[in-house]
């Protein structure tokens, strides 16, 4: 795929149906989503085994399978970015994925835009391989109603986090849960770590690579981190704890390795920070690895204007801030370093949000949050301790 499409030209899709019963162990939730490891039923011996759910040609498919009519005229797998531009499902025992159900949030985006966004905008604009591979499956209702089953059940005995509770699954057709249509859902690749095997995970966002082009010409602190202090200033004002140190991505992209190691440190933490050899690895494959460099390309050209003269309803404009709001995903082994990028989220400005973009930046560069001249008894203001970003 090399050309971008407009969302609304997509083509006729051909979409994996799900087993109803699989069998689910709850993984991660976010705001949005909750995150799911899925396995074949337990088969008896004697039975055949599970309904196969894998891709196959167009002119074959399979019972399980159907297609979702779209006002295009080509044929496409829902397959996004994969290893090789690909997710390959292991559909016998679903190996190496992961199911994603959207939550009852109704400013998130449905699973099918969500998805048309990803792999006729997003997509096209990396190479194979730097994505987390992500395929479009469709859920049926019994699988999400046993899923909302489980996430009741762990809210009752106290194992969700409480900022989480009282919102479930979209597509849950029985009366009395939250309603609201969700057929679809994401298979994505999946990043987690190998404990046993010594892997671990780092998930961060590299944020603003490039400078804000409204910032004042006399910056002293690149956008990320002026927002960081300008949102650890409010908490302290509060009373509240605020973490103002943190990843400058200008050090992640600066080309220079103490820097890029000073930003690698953050992005391990506490204890993993102090192992040279580790930030040394971790640092080599960061620098290396092709997906910051395409976004700090991506992130200027698509905003050549500045959020404050940008047409924010622009395809272009509204990609720049979903790439400048991704997540990178770093398994770390004792032998290798494997990234990938995630959580392309749709940004649309609505909802206030455009307005909120414009305040915002007005107010970094009026309240001297840029240029280092905010006012206020704050930490970073002691001598030795200010935060001061290098192009
Ligand atoms: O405003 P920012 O730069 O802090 O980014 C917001 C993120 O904050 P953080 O990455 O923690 O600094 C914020 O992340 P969290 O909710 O804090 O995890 C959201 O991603 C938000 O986007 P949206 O409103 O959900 O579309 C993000 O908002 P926008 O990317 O739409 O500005
Ligand atoms: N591909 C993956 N492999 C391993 N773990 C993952 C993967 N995708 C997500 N997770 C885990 O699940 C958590 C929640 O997933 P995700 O970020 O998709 O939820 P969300 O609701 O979109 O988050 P947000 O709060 O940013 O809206 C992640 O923080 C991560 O820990």
């Amino acid at each position: 795929m090399s050309t971008v499409q407009a969302p609304g030209s997509y083509g006729e899709l051909q979409v994996l149906v799900l087993p109803d019963d699989l069998a689910l162990t709850y993984v991660a939730e976010g705001a949005a989503n909750v995150i799911w490891r899925i396995a074949p039923p337990q088969a008896e011996p004697s039975t055949p085994p599970p309904t196969v759910v894998e891709e196959h040609s167009a002119s074959t498919p399979p019972p399980s399978e159907i297609d979702i009519p779209t006002n295009g005229d080509s044929t496409r797998a829902a397959n996004a970015n994969g290893a090789n531009g690909r997710l390959a499902v292991d559909t016998s025992a679903y190996k190496g994925v992961l199911l994603r159900l959207r939550k009852c949030l109704p400013s998130s985006e449905s699973n099918l835009l969500a998805y048309e966004y990803l792999s006729t905008v997003i997509m096209p604009l990396f190479p194979p391989g730097v994505m987390v591979g992500q395929t479009l499956v469709r859920v049926p209702p019994g699988l999400v109603s046993r899923a909302n089953d489980i996430l009741h059940h762990r809210e009752e005995a106290g194992l969700r986090p409480a900022h989480r509770r009282n919102l479930y699954l979209a597509g849950d057709p029985r009366p009395g849960e939250q309603q609201m249509v969700e057929p679809y859902a994401f298979l994505l690749e999946d990043m987690t770590p190998d404990v046993s095997q010594g892997e671990f995970l780092l998930e961060f966002k590299a944020k603003w690579l490039t400078q804000s082009l409204n910032a004042p010409s006399d910056w002293k602190r690149c956008r990320t981190c002026a927002l960081r202090l300008q949102k650890a200033a409010k908490a302290l004002a509060k009373g509240k704890p605020a973490e103002w140190r943190g990843l400058c991505p200008f050090d992640l992209v600066s080309g220079h390795m103490d820097r890029a190691k000073n930003a690698v440190r953050h992005i391990l933490g506490h204890p993993r920070s102090s192992d040279e050899a580790l930030v040394q690895r971790v640092t080599d494959a960061l620098v290396a690895c092709p997906q910051l460099s395409i976004l700090k390309e991506l992130q200027a050209s698509l905003d050549p204007a500045g959020i404050l003269e940008a047409d924010h309803k622009s395809n272009e404009f509204l990609t720049a801030m979903t790439l400048r709001d991704c997540t990178f995903f770093v398994k770390v082994s004792p032998i290798s370093v494997q990234a990938r990028l995630g959580d392309f989220d749709v940004k649309s400005g609505e909802g206030g949000k455009s307005a909120y973009w414009v305040q915002l930046e007005r107010d970094l560069i009026d309240g001297g949050w840029y240029s280092g001249t905010e006012e206020g008894e704050l930490p970073w203001k002691e001598k030795g301790l200010e935060v001061v970003c290098r192009g």
